[in-house]
């Protein structure tokens, strides 16, 4: 049921109001368009795209924002609700939370120079929030390639869609908390990650010290880090992908996203292409539709609490 022309009749401006205010958040925050494509990410991959990810604790609920994948960790919910009240004074009670997610990922990467794709809309809210799903279901950056792929195929998506997606890393920051296993002490072998480029290593090192501070953030892309582009891809063919789960597409030998990152590598149309179609298929991930749900006047709160 989600459908391109969902709101045609009833806010034919969604887009470009929720466009305008990315735009003006860029302004003062270049991270934001990264921020805010990775909460429809962890919105989706949780009871599917219902916005159960922007609920705050109440006596009802128990937010999925504490669960460790998000906890001092996702950010841009304030900007999403400044988009939730342009929209309420445009088109009062229309567009779901969940809707907004959705569309402002496509803004946040044709604004950063990537894609543009044809979002669906059509997404109801939900009226819970599943905190335990958002502890097991998102993947982690040292949880290996086979279980990132499992919970990935756990919500219909597939291998191309794992390579693809995972290039939105193209843009945004990490904490050194992340990928600090790497660097000094790997899988407990007394020595770094062999699949670090050493000069990046070098460099990480200095960014995170052993002892340092563990939320210091550095880009995920060390070549143009507010783009979105594919050198997310040939940074994984030079040994600088900064997760392990990163460089795990190109260096876990006999894998089949090799393939897949050298050919997003070397045609950013053809990512360009595929990043598109995988976000639609995550988008597609179990929405409430029809009757199911809510329209929430406010995305933090179940309507009427
Ligand atoms: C494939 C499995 C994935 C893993 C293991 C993973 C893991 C991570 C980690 C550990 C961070 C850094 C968080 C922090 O330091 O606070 C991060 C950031 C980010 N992730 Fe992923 N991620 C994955 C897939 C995705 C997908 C599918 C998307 C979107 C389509 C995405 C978009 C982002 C973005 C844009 C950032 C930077 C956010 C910011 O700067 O605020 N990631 N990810
Ligand atoms: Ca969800």
């Amino acid at each position: 049921q989600l459908n391109a022309t969902f709101y045609a009749g009833t806010c034919p401006n969604v887009s470009s109001i929720v466009r305008g205010v990315i735009q003006n958040a860029l302004q003062s925050d270049p991270r934001i368009a990264a921020s805010l494509i990775r909460l429809h990410f962890h919105d989706c991959f949780v009871d599917g795209c219902d916005g159960s990810l922007l609920l705050d604790n109440s006596s009802s609920i128990v937010t999925e924002k504490d669960a460790p994948p998000n906890v001092n960790s996702t950010r841009g919910f304030d900007v999403v609700d400044n988009i939730k009240t342009a929209l309420e004074s445009a088109c009062p009670g229309v567009v779901s939370c969940a809707d907004i997610l959705a569309i402002a990922a496509e803004a946040s990467v044709s604004l950063s120079g990537g894609p543009t794709w044809t979002v669906l809309p059509g997404r109801r809210d939900s009226t819970t929030a599943n905190r335990a799903g958002a502890s097991s279901a998102l993947p982690g950056a040292f949880e290996g390639l086979t279980n990132i792929t499992a919970k990935f195929a756990a919500v219909g998506l597939d291998i191309t869609d794992v390579v693809a997606l995972s290039g939105a890393h193209t843009f945004g920051r990490a904490q050194c908390r992340t990928f600090i296993n790497r660097l000094y002490n790997f899988n407990g072998t007394g020595n770094p990650d062999p699949s670090v480029n050493t000069t990046f290593l070098a460099s990480l090192q200095q960014t995170c010290p052993q002892s340092g501070d563990p939320t210091t953030l550095t880009n995920l892309d060390l070549t143009r880090p507010d783009t979105f582009d594919s050198n997310y891809f040939t940074n994984l063919q030079s040994n600088t992908g900064l997760l392990q789960s990163d460089q795990e597409l190109f260096s876990t030998s006999g894998s089949a996203t090799i393939a897949i990152v050298n050919s997003f590598a070397s045609s950013q149309t053809t990512f360009f292409q595929s990043f598109g179609a995988s976000m639609i298929n995550m988008g597609n991930i179990s929405p409430l539709t029809g009757t199911s749900g809510e329209i929430r006047t406010d995305c933090k709160k179940v309507n009427g609490s």
